[in-house]
């Protein structure tokens, strides 16, 4: 039986008080079997027994500073003692980062609880064909969109994570109608806006998909004096779905990738970093250290088969794209259905993302609460940028959560250049 009840961030206030139904709960779902991941009887990873010690021998990651030794003098022979390859996890990584002030414990173990639902998604995505996880759900989200099975997992998964976390009090989810309000017991000061699946027309075909996360704190002037029992005027019940901040206020967000391999990728505020799951011991290990995008970037990304319904200025830029370059080689095209890749891609190695407004869908297909903003800070975090065509995305305030905006996103030369055709 699901209650509703308005959240305040803080504590709950139940429905009856409140003028009208403002959020679902998360009360008990239903629950998935998965399996331990790396489970020897039923991982996917090498079987050699090496596969499944931890690694002593260097990992060829980007990221391994030069092994640390210590030189003893035993007798008369000298020897040199390994002392450790400081190879950075995750876990550890966002403690050091806590421990130095960047962050506090609450967000660590929010942001701890949605790698953990992160590495279900990719087990379960991992196996989907093989546990009859592909194909629709049957049932179709607020956006109109038929669901797939996954879609609605995921959202359970990320849901039961960060309920468990006891740090979230409210979330906004592309699969949920409305905000969800931790119920009082497990809820939180963090609020978390999420799309559990990114590309998941892609699922079927085993291609590239993702989750997208970004994290606010609570609006502090919405937070409501519990005491008070006087009835929630307009003003305090619009505060409290204070979900819809612009992304300029986020305090941390990010993107799981699940394809060839699957990483982490998250920004606190300080830079961009990379964590690439070792499926042999189900960790993440610190693979991109401080991403910064190319300034420029001869890939370009967006599904031209709207050509004909875009802006003239839009077509003449996509136009420019395709002329040879001085150097006889114009830019190239392309598009993975999936804008956790696209943007993947694009932090390693430059180029531009966009899915603009066109004759039939006036504000794009993306939506800017849970897709557009997280990826906006992450790639400004990254020295990108990002905007809808006239105003930066992180500037956007959303009215709905589930508002949809154009966006043209990448390296900052390519943007600039956009912009000068769409002025
Ligand atoms: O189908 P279009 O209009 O090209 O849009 C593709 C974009 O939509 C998305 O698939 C979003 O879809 P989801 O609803 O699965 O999150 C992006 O990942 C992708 O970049």
């Amino acid at each position: 039986m699901r209650s509703f009840m308005a959240a305040t961030g803080t504590g709950t206030i139940p429905a009856s008080s409140s003028s009208h139904i403002l959020f679902s709960s998360i009360s008990q779902r239903r629950h998935y079997p998965l399996l331990p991941w790396g489970n020897p009887t039923h991982s996917t990873a090498p079987t050699s027994a090496a596969s499944f010690r931890y690694r002593t021998t260097p990992r060829p990651a980007a990221v391994v500073t030069p092994p640390t030794t210590k030189t003893t003098d035993v007798g008369s022979e000298r020897s040199e003692k390994r002392e450790f390859y400081p190879i950075e996890h995750l876990t550890t990584w966002l403690l050091k980062h806590e421990q130095s002030g960047d962050i506090d414990a609450e967000l660590t173990i929010v942001l701890s609880s949605i790698s953990l639902a992160c590495k279900q998604i990719a087990s379960l995505l991992q196996r989907s064909s093989i546990t009859n996880l592909t194909g629709a759900h049957g049932t179709i989200n607020i956006q109109g969109e038929d669901q797939k099975k996954l879609d609605v997992i995921s959202n359970e998964l990320f849901c039961s994570c960060l309920r468990s976390s006891g740090r979230t009090g409210i979330i906004a989810s592309e699969e949920e109608d409305v905000p969800v309000a931790v119920e009082e017991t497990y809820s939180g000061n963090y609020i978390v806006v999420f799309d559990p699946i990114d590309g998941s027309a892609n699922i079927d075909t085993a291609l590239t998909t993702g989750s997208i996360f970004g994290i606010y704190g609570p609006d502090k002037q919405c937070l409501v004096d519990l005491d008070d029992d006087s009835p929630l005027d307009e003003a305090k019940e619009r505060c409290i779905i204070s979900v819809c901040q612009p992304g300029s206020n986020l305090l941390a967000a990010g993107y799981c990738l699940y394809s060839s391999s699957v990483v982490f990728t998250l920004s606190i505020g300080k830079g961009v970093f990379a964590f690439t799951l070792d499926p042999t011991y189900g960790e993440f290990v610190l693979t991109h250290e401080n991403i910064q995008i190319p300034k420029t970037g001869k890939t370009y990304s967006f599904n031209e088969g709207n050509y004909d319904l875009w802006d003239e200025k839009l077509k003449n830029y996509l136009d420019h794209l395709r002329q040879p370059g001085p150097s006889g080689k114009s830019y190239s095209g392309r598009y993975i259905g999936c804008l956790v890749g696209e943007i993947h891609r694009m932090l390693l190695r430059g180029g531009i993302y966009g899915n603009p407004d066109n004759k039939y869908s006036k504000n794009g297909n993306l939506r800017l609460l849970y897709e557009c903003a997280p990826m906006s800070y992450l790639v400004e975090q990254a020295g990108g940028k990002a905007t809808d065509g006239r105003q930066r995305i992180l500037d956007i305030t959303p009215s709905e959560v589930h508002q949809r905006t154009p966006i043209f996103i990448g390296s900052a030369e390519e943007v600039e250049k956009l912009e000068k055709y769409l002025a």
